[in-house]
């Protein structure tokens, strides 16, 4: 769990240097770096862009597929005058796990590829001198850790990744990297929550900090205009008159916190906020008290070229394709997106379902790969795999908590839920997460096809339920999808007799859809068909008032491994990999326009 996980700022107490750029990259397939010396830092090598994924940018097969250990390492200056702070590098993302040196000092390390780390390099650096860090990563899959999967040697003893999901193993300093200045004795985190009243709202705040240091919390409106301040480390702040965010119609407030010891500032962290509170009530989806009904997509960090790597224009395009289609929601599958990911969504008024990599815990996953028949968790991985599982949840909460755009935790994507060992480890993993929300937003879990409601045996944990259906793609397809949707009907007859009161969300239905292949009558494949399983889905969505959203899958095509069963990816997007709308892009906004927006 990481000490303090604060996007950085810049103000005249905290210095943020992007160390972005090209670095040097080497592979490691002989596991001989430290041997070689390479924690020192190397000048030759490969130029390699930061933030990307390494894969895509090579011509050769064994450089793309490379499965094991490779490095990074770059110079950097240090300043004098950042003496006497606490010098950090601060990683967006190392995927999947990474070693940090700085001057050849190792400083830390750190598991899991799609949330952030800081190392305190504050006693290994030189000021006013160049320095140098140096990153060994690795890609390995394994059954104890996140995403799950096998790595596997070659006979020709080369490895290779073996995922039991169903996206690209990109790997590398997918995210920005940050060196940071900031005080010894500072704000480390803060967390909100809010009450709405007639004409008020009350922001509960409460700032981490060190002891023996005061807080001077203040609230500012778009305008540059205090409307509340409050003293304390935690405390209200009460907005008369306030602009709520709501959903497609945002607005965001700045927080201030400035420390103080005695009466002399020694630290100040400023974020944007939104004014909302969210509740299942029945099986309602309520953000400000109102009932709203998510329509959307499931997504990938995905695009050409820098593989999983976050690209600014490419979120602007995607955000841009969600609102001229008319969605309100998405879900991060399948894990933590890059935090500007939320910030955009913040700004846009999109509601997201933020979900830890906790994918192909599912042996079915893993027997399409030639697995095992018994339950994902009885393996003897479990034990290591449920820590990882929940140090990852606890950090994207950390990291995402004061966001208002998030709505909702995916603790798991298409887990195994039918089988007896199941049941204690939700158990354990819900009750172990129940806290860590200073808000307590719903927490869920998407029921992959075997997961019925007459099969799951974990269907008590969740606060709303996320189905994954595909009738008419992996069974009942082509002609066949009338008999696909009387199963899916009678399927959802069984949740509507049940006592069950919660909402349901579809978050994952969709075809393979070729762009361009038109076929009358319709085939699997073609851009019709697209349409017509998703007017199916609409149709029994349309008849059942406890389903609450549609988020069909995916929203632009994307890289998975190569296989029998893809197309150089998935094409179940609505658009294109490089964002072109199919013809159901034109079918789903019509759909969805008219509907109002923040419905
Ligand atoms: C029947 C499981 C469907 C599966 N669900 C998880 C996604 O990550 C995959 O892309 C999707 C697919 O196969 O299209």
């Amino acid at each position: 769990m990481e000490k303090g996980l604060l996007y950085p700022v810049i103000n005249q107490y905290r210095a943020d240097e992007k160390l972005d750029g090209l670095w040097n990259f080497k592979f490691d397939p002989a596991g001989e770096g430290e041997q070689q010396g390479w924690q020192k830092g190397f000048d030759n090598g490969i130029k390699m862009p930061v933030p990307a994924s390494f894969n895509d940018f090579f011509t050769d097969k064994d450089a793309r597929e490379y499965t094991g250990d490779f490095w990074y390492s770059r110079h950097f200056f240090v300043p004098d005058y950042f003496k006497g702070q606490e010098i950090q590098i601060r990683f967006g993302a190392a995927t999947h796990r990474a070693v940090v040196y700085v001057n050849g000092q190792e400083i830390r390390s750190h598991e899991g590829g799609f949330l952030p780390f800081t190392a305190d390099v504050t006693d290994a650096v030189k000021f006013g001198q160049e320095n140098v860090v140096a990153v060994k990563v690795n890609n390995e899959l394994h059954r104890d850790a996140l995403p799950a999967g096998d790595t596997e040697t070659l006979k020709n003893g080369k490895k290779m990744a073996k995922p039991f999901f169903d996206f690209y193993n990109y790997s590398g300093l997918n995210r920005s990297v940050h060196l940071l200045a900031v005080p010894k004795k500072g704000i480390y985190d803060y967390s909100t929550s809010y009450d709405l009243g007639e004409s008020k709202a009350t922001v509960h705040y409460s700032v981490r900090a060190d002891s023996g240091s005061n807080v001077k919390a203040s609230l500012i409106d778009e305008n540059g205009q205090v409307v509340a301040t409050n003293e304390g480390k935690s405390g209200d702040l009460i907005v008369t008159q306030p602009k709520l965010w709501n959903v497609r119609d945002a607005y965001l407030y700045t927080i201030q916190f400035k420390l103080l010891d005695q009466d002399r500032v020694i630290d100040e962290y400023q974020d944007q906020i939104g004014l909302r509170t969210v509740e299942i009530k029945g099986h309602e989806i309520l953000v400000n008290h109102k009932s709203v009904y998510l329509r959307g997509f499931g997504r990938h960090e995905d695009s050409i070229y820098a593989g999983r790597a976050f690209d600014l224009n490419v979120e602007r395009r995607d955000m841009n394709l969600m609102k001229w289609i008319g969605a309100n929601s998405f879900r991060s599958s399948h894990y933590p997106y890059d935090e500007q990911v939320y910030r955009f969504a913040d700004r846009e008024g999109i509601l997201v379902i933020d979900e830890v990599p906790a994918v192909g815990f599912k042996m079915a996953a893993a027997s399409f790969l030639g697995g095992l028949d018994q339950s994902f968790f009885d393996g003897d991985w479990t034990k290591e795999l449920y820590k990882k599982h929940l140090d990852q949840i606890n950090d994207m909460i950390q990291r995402d908590k004061n966001h208002p755009s998030v709505l909702a935790w995916s603790l798991f994507n298409e887990p195994d839920t039918s089988t007896n060992s199941a049941v204690p480890y939700f158990e354990k993993l819900f009750a172990a997460t129940a806290n860590l929300d200073p808000e307590k937003r719903p927490r869920t879990f998407t029921l992959n096809e075997d997961d019925t409601y007459e099969k799951s045996k974990c269907l008590k944990f969740p606060d709303f339920y996320l189905l994954n259906r595909y009738p008419g793609w992996y069974h009942k397809w082509g002609y066949e999808i009338s008999d696909g949707e009387a199963g899916l009907r009678a399927e959802l007859d069984e949740w509507q007799k049940s006592d069950i009161d919660k909402p349901i969300v579809f978050s994952e239905y969709g075809a393979d859809t070729e762009p361009g292949l038109h076929k009358l009558p319709s085939i699997m494949w073609s851009e019709e068909y697209q349409i017509e399983l998703l007017e199916m889905f609409n149709r029994v969505f349309d008849s059942y008032d406890f389903i609450r959203g549609e988020q069909p899958w995916n929203l632009a095509d994307f890289q998975t491994v190569e296989g029998n069963m893809r197309v150089n990816g998935n094409k179940k997007g609505i658009f294109t990999r490089d964002r072109q709308p199919k013809a159901a892009a034109f079918y789903l906004r019509k759909r969805w326009t008219k509907l109002p927006l923040d419905y």
